[in-house]
C-alpha cells in the first residue's frame, strides 16, 4: 500500500489536524481504495510495512501497520485488524474511502466522529488513537474491541438472563451518563454499537450520527437539515429511533435513554420491542408506542422499560433515577469495567428447569408470541405429514437404496419445499424459540443434509439451519433439544415429544458427512 503525506492528497482540503476535510473536489481513481485493499485484507495476508515505532507522537500512516482480517463493514468504510509494526499493539482500522463519502455527502459526520471521539476518554466507549490519511482513504485507528458485538450475543443466545442483562445495560448507562456530561448524545444507540472487549465488557462505537451539544458552528437550519437528511437516509436499523426525531426531528438526550430502554427490552425478550414488516410499520409503531411484552418478561424490568418508553421526552426518567430504579436493586456500580462480566446465558425461564409439566405449559404458552395459546392443543400437535415415511436412522448412515426410498416419498405434500433429490429424514412440527418469543414451524431434515424450516399451514419454506461440521445437537428432556451452530443456537421443541429421535437423526447425518 503506497501511503502519500497530505499535502499529495489532492482531492480533499485538510484542516489542522489530519483528517479534518472540507469537500473540495473528488477526482481521483479507484485504485487503492479500501475496496481494493478488501480481499488482500479479508485474506489475512499482511500488507507490506516499512516503518515502526512506539513515539506516539509521531504522525502513523499505512505503513506503520501491517493489516489483517476484515473485522465489519460499515456503510461508509471498512474495518480491519491491524498490528502497529514497532509496538506490535493491535487495533482496529475503519478505513474510509475518500471518493465515496465525498459522493454521499458524508463529510461533516466524518468530522463529527473524530472530533467527538477524540474529546472521548472512558473505558466504556472506544478509543480512538490516531487518524490519518492517504490519496484515498482515511483511517481512523481504534482501540480493537476483541469479542464482537452485543447483537451477535443476542443472536446466539436469543436472550440474556436478567443477570447480563443488568450488567450490560449497567455499562450501557455508564458510558452514555459519561457522553451526556461531555454534552454529547450518541443517536444511534443500538446492539450492533455496543461492541465488547476480550474481556466482555462494553466499548460504544459509531459516533458519525452524535450530536454535541454545545457544538456553535450548528445553527438552526442546519440542525434541520441534518436531522431531515438523517431520517430520509436512514440507514441500517430503525427500531430504535425515538418517537420524537420522527415527529419532530428533534433529539435531546432523552432520545439516547429511549433507546436504552429499547436495547433493555431486545436483550430479555429477544427482540426489540417496535419491529415492522419494513421500516415504515416500525415507525409507525414507534410513533403509536405499539408494543407489548411477552410472558416471561421479568416484572422489575417491565416497570422500567415502561417507564423509559414513553412518547414525551420530558416524562422519560433520567440516566440516575433508573440507576435507582428497583430493576438494580443490590447492583454495585462501582468500578463496573474492573469488575468480571457474568457468564451469559440464554434466558429460558421454561427451560431453566427440568419439571416436565411447568415447561410444557410454559412452551404452549409462548407458541403465538404472544403469551396466549389459543386453540385446541390436539389439533395443534397433530402432525399433517404424519403418513410420510421415515427412513429408519440404522440406514441413514449405511447405503439405503435412496431411489426406492425417493420413489415412496414422491407424493409426500412437503415435495412441494424439498428438492426431489432429498431424501427426507425426518420431519415434524416444532415450536422454535428466539428468547421469550416462539412460533410453531414444520421441521424436515434431509440426507442433503439440511434443515429446513417452513410454515405447515401455507406449505412455504421459511429459514434453514445452516449445516456445517461444526453444528452441534444437544437433547434437552423428551420434547426439547438445541441445536448449536457458530452464530445461533435453536432452541426447539418437538410437539410429538420425539426429541431424541431429532438429535440422534442430526449426529448420525453429522458422522457421516
Ligand atoms: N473498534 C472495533 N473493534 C472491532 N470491530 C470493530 C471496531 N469498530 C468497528 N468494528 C466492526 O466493524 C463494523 C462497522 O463499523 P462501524 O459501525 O464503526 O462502521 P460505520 O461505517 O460507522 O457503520 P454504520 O453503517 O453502522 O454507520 C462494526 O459493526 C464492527 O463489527
Amino acid at each position: 500500500m503506497a501511503a502519500v503525506s497530505d499535502r499529495e492528497a489532492p482531492q480533499l482540503h485538510l484542516g489542522q489536524s489530519d483528517t479534518d476535510i472540507t469537500h473540495r473536489s473528488s477526482t481521483s481513481g479507484n485504485e487503492g481504495s479500501p475496496a481494493s485493499r478488501r480481499d488482500n485484507a479479508g485474506s489475512s495476508s499482511p500488507l507490506p510495512h516499512a516503518r515502526s515505532t512506539s513515539n506516539p507522537a509521531r504522525k502513523r500512516t499505512p505503513e506503520d501497520f501491517v493489516f489483517g482480517r476484515v473485522l465489519g463493514e460499515g456503510s461508509y468504510s471498512t474495518v480491519l485488524y491491524a498490528k502497529e509494526s514497532g509496538t506490535r499493539r493491535e487495533f482496529a482500522v475503519k478505513v474510509l474511502d475518500k471518493r465515496h463519502i465525498i459522493k454521499e455527502k458524508k463529510v461533516k459526520y466524518v468530522n463529527i466522529e473524530k472530533d467527538v471521539l477524540n474529546r472521548l476518554s472512558h473505558p466504556f466507549i472506544i478509543k480512538l488513537f490516531y487518524t490519518f490519511q492517504d490519496m484515498h482513504s482515511l483511517y481512523f485507528v481504534l482501540e480493537l474491541a476483541k469479542d464482537g458485538d452485543l447483537l451477535g450475543y443476542i443472536r446466539k443466545l436469543g436472550s440474556f438472563e436478567v443477570e447480563g442483562a443488568r450488567f450490560y445495560i449497567a455499562e450501557i448507562i455508564t458510558g452514555v451518563m459519561y457522553l451526556h456530561n461531555m454534552d454529547v448524545i450518541h443517536r444511534d444507540l443500538k446492539p450492533e454499537n455496543i461492541l465488547l472487549d476480550e474481556k466482555m465488557h462494553v466499548k460504544i462505537t459509531d459516533f458519525g450520527t452524535a450530536k454535541p451539544l454545545n457544538d456553535t458552528k450548528t445553527d438552526d437550519a442546519e440542525q434541520a437539515r441534518d436531522e431531515t437528511s438523517a431520517r430520509n437516509s436512514f440507514v441500517g436499523t430503525a427500531e430504535y429511533c425515538s418517537p420524537e426525531l420522527l415527529n419532530d426531528r428533534a433529539a435531546s438526550k432523552a432520545s439516547d435513554i429511549w433507546a436504552i430502554g429499547c436495547i433493555l427490552y431486545h436483550l430479555l425478550a429477544g427482540k426489540p420491542p417496535f419491529k415492522g414488516a419494513n421500516e415504515y410499520q416500525t415507525f409507525q409503531k414507534i410513533i403509536k408506542l405499539e408494543y407489548s411484552f411477552p410472558d416471561g418478561f421479568p416484572d422489575s424490568a417491565r416497570d422500567l422499560v415502561s417507564r423509559i418508553l414513553v412518547l414525551d421526552p420530558c416524562k422519560r426518567p433520567t440516566l440516575e433515577e433508573i440507576q435507582k430504579h428497583p430493576f438494580f436493586d443490590g447492583f454495585d456500580w462501582e468500578n463496573l469495567h474492573e469488575k468480571p462480566a457474568p457468564n451469559l446465558r440464554p434466558f429460558l425461564p421454561a427451560t431453566s428447569h427440568h419439571n416436565m409439566e411447568d415447561l410444557t405449559s410454559d412452551m404452549e404458552g409462548l407458541a403465538t408470541g404472544t403469551g396466549q395459546f389459543h386453540g385446541d392443543i390436539d389439533a395443534a400437535i397433530r402432525d399433517p405429514f404424519e403418513e410420510m415415511p421415515v427412513v429408519p436412522e440404522a440406514e441413514i448412515a449405511g447405503n439405503p437404496d435412496r431411489s426406492k426410498k425417493l420413489e415412496e416419498q414422491a407424493s409426500s405434500p412437503i415435495r412441494r419445499i424439498i428438492s426431489h433429490t432429498e431424501l427426507i429424514i425426518m420431519n415434524g412440527t416444532v415450536y422454535k424459540r428466539k428468547g421469550l418469543f416462539s412460533k410453531k414451524r414444520g421441521l424436515v431434515l434431509t440426507d442433503l443434509p439440511r434443515l429446513q424450516f417452513f410454515d405447515e399451514g401455507k406449505l412455504i419454506a421459511k429459514s434453514e439451519i445452516p449445516w456445517s461440521e461444526k453444528l452441534k445437537v444437544e437433547l434437552k428432556g423428551t420434547r426439547h433439544f438445541f441445536v448449536h451452530t457458530p452464530k445461533r443456537t435453536y432452541y426447539l421443541e418437538a410437539l410429538k415429544g420425539d426429541a431424541q429421535r431429532w438429535v440422534d437423526a442430526i449426529n448420525t447425518l453429522l458422522q457421516s458427512v
